[in-house]
């Protein structure tokens, strides 16, 4: 016997439009999606229960341009014989809490704070520690609950991720207890108000963080969205809710509809899929995290999922002119359709965009801009044809006559640091998608991860940046301020395999 979920038993069609209709007004909805594509694969389901019934109020009749897609778990991923037995001996293994105890001799139960799909969180105090948790009440009868709670098992542990206390089993249930994450969800945060580069940057790489880590450990996510992402009083994030995750070995693919409608990736509309669906997602976050709304919108679940398949993003006009380029090529590298050049989570987190928001050594780039530039440069860029571009600091007064406008100038005199950076990054960005792919030499390439801040930026300063560049050919040139001395290094953004490592380069010559 199915057993009921919330809203799972009434018509669950009728839920899904409600929501999805009331999710289409304020901006902060503009954001939000409350349902899950499992629902329609379990209304999916139960059609072809009644498909003999009469079509009038039929499930057929509800899920009539809705969704067409298999139904969620079916993947070939979950070996057989995969039995609960083994899941709740695993569960004993890791949280040493005996089978035989009940949820209420260890905690005092607390009010609701939560309701999913799957069940309830409620707040709980540890009788012995007195310390709150979050307890998330799972019914049993389907697979994703056991695997829901086999795969915060798994991932327990990471910074990123809720950390699993411990788990109770009742015949009918599993008691999660969980940390307690009292700051509220990202669509929450979200929905206060547009987020800054940096802010956004910081936030994202932290999702990225958890991700490339489920991702390394063989978990797909599925559901990557602000409403899965918690945040600790102290404003740290962490992935919740793993409802959907599956777990996926190299090479492997997945099958079957699953995820947030909004968030969902074009190849889950369309068969096999990989962990690069949760890299797709992210990019809808980021996405909403830069200007506010979601990517792909419509009026129906079928426009919506149009959409996903569909439209081209235009990253170029509108709001995206208030966002810089680096943001938007990231955006695009998520956002791609072919899989195979959609980008990794850690080359996302080896991204420009990324690492100058986020790392240390370039967050004192833009400060050491504010505090030599008082009045402060802007930088325009330019293209010319043959698409040589050139970037000019406009001191007030001589703007020389340049064809073709392709950034907006950022000026420092409107007081606004994010503005200042914007400048930089958008410098950065056109060198990025201005340079020739070629092999790097391997002793001067920074590392990608950890050492790429000292061995690179150090060298990279704000009056680098600030000053006059040209770029040439494929190669920016940097020559400083207007005073004419050089500086003494330059860099070349090279592009690998679609992911931009920085390199330090000797020569130099004079864009004047
Ligand atoms: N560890 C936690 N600390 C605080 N609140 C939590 C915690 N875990 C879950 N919640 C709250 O409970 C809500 C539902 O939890 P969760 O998303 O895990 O359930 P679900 O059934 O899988 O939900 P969904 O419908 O989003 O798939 C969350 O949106 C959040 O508000």
């Amino acid at each position: 016997m199915r057993k009921k979920r919330k809203g799972s038993e009434t018509d669950v069609s009728t839920e899904v439009t409600n929501n999805f209709a009331s999710s289409c007004g304020s901006r902060s909805s503009n954001i939000r999606s409350h349902f899950s594509l499992e629902d329609y694969a379990r209304l999916k389901k139960r059609c072809k229960e009644d498909v003999d019934a009469p079509p009038v109020g039929s499930c057929k009749s509800r899920l009539a341009g809705i969704a067409t897609a298999p139904p969620c778990g079916a993947s070939s991923l979950v070996p057989p014989g995969r039995g609960l037995k083994r899941k709740i001996g695993c569960i004993e293994v890791i949280t040493q809490i005996g089978r035989k105890k009940k949820v209420e001799d260890d905690y005092v139960k607390g009010a609701t704070i939560g309701r999913g799909k799957f069940g309830s969180v409620w707040l709980c105090r540890s009788r012995t520690s007195g310390v709150d948790f979050a307890c998330k009440t799972l019914c049993k009868g389907e697979e994703t609950v056991h695997r829901e709670v086999e795969i915060m098992q798994h991932l327990s542990g990471h910074p990123g991720v809720v950390t699993l206390q411990a788990v109770y089993e009742e015949p009918d249930c599993f008691h999660l207890v969980m940390e307690l994450c009292s700051g509220g969800r990202l669509i929450d945060q979200m929905a206060e108000g547009q987020y800054s580069e940096q802010r956004a940057a910081n936030i994202f790489k932290d999702v990225m963080l958890v991700i490339k880590y489920c991702h390394e450990m063989g978990v797909v996510h599925r559901d990557i969205k602000p409403e899965n992402i918690l945040l600790t009083t102290s404003g740290t994030i962490k992935l919740a809710d793993f409802g959907l995750a599956m777990r996926i070995s190299k090479g492997q693919t997945l099958s079957g509809l699953a995820g947030s409608p909004a968030y969902v990736a074009p190849e889950v509309l369309s068969g096999n899929y990989s962990e690069k669906v949760d890299i797709w997602s992210a990019g809808v976050l980021l996405h909403a995290l830069l200007v506010g709304v979601l990517p792909f919108q419509g009026d129906s679940l079928k426009a919506v999922f149009e959409a996903i398949k569909n439209v081209n993003l235009d990253f170029h006009s509108g709001i995206w002119e208030s966002v810089s380029k680096p943001a938007r090529d990231l955006l695009a590298r998520m956002l791609t359709r072919d899989v195979s050049s959609r980008i990794t989570a850690d080359e996302v987190l080896r991204h420009p965009w990324i690492l100058f928001y986020t790392e240390r050594s370039l967050k004192t780039l833009s400060i050491k801009s504010k505090s030599k530039n008082q009045v402060g440069p802007s930088i325009q860029i330019y293209s010319s044809p043959g698409s040589k571009l050139s970037v000019r600091r406009i001191d007030g007064g001589s703007h020389s006559r340049v064809p073709q406008p392709v950034s907006t100038s950022s000026s420092s005199s409107c007081g606004s640091e994010e503005q200042d950076e914007n400048g930089v990054v958008d410098v950065l960005a056109v060198a990025i998608s201005h340079v020739r792919i070629s092999e790097p030499k391997r002793s001067r390439l920074c590392s990608p991860t950890g050492p790429i801040e000292q061995q690179c930026s150090s060298n990279l300063t704000a009056n680098n940046l600030l000053g006059k560049m040209m770029l040439m050919d494929d190669e920016l040139n940097i020559q400083s301020g207007d005073n004419g001395v050089i500086s003494s290094k330059a860099f070349d953004f090279q592009s690998h395999g679609g992911v931009c490592s920085v390199i330090e380069i000797e020569s130099l010559s004079l864009g004047t």
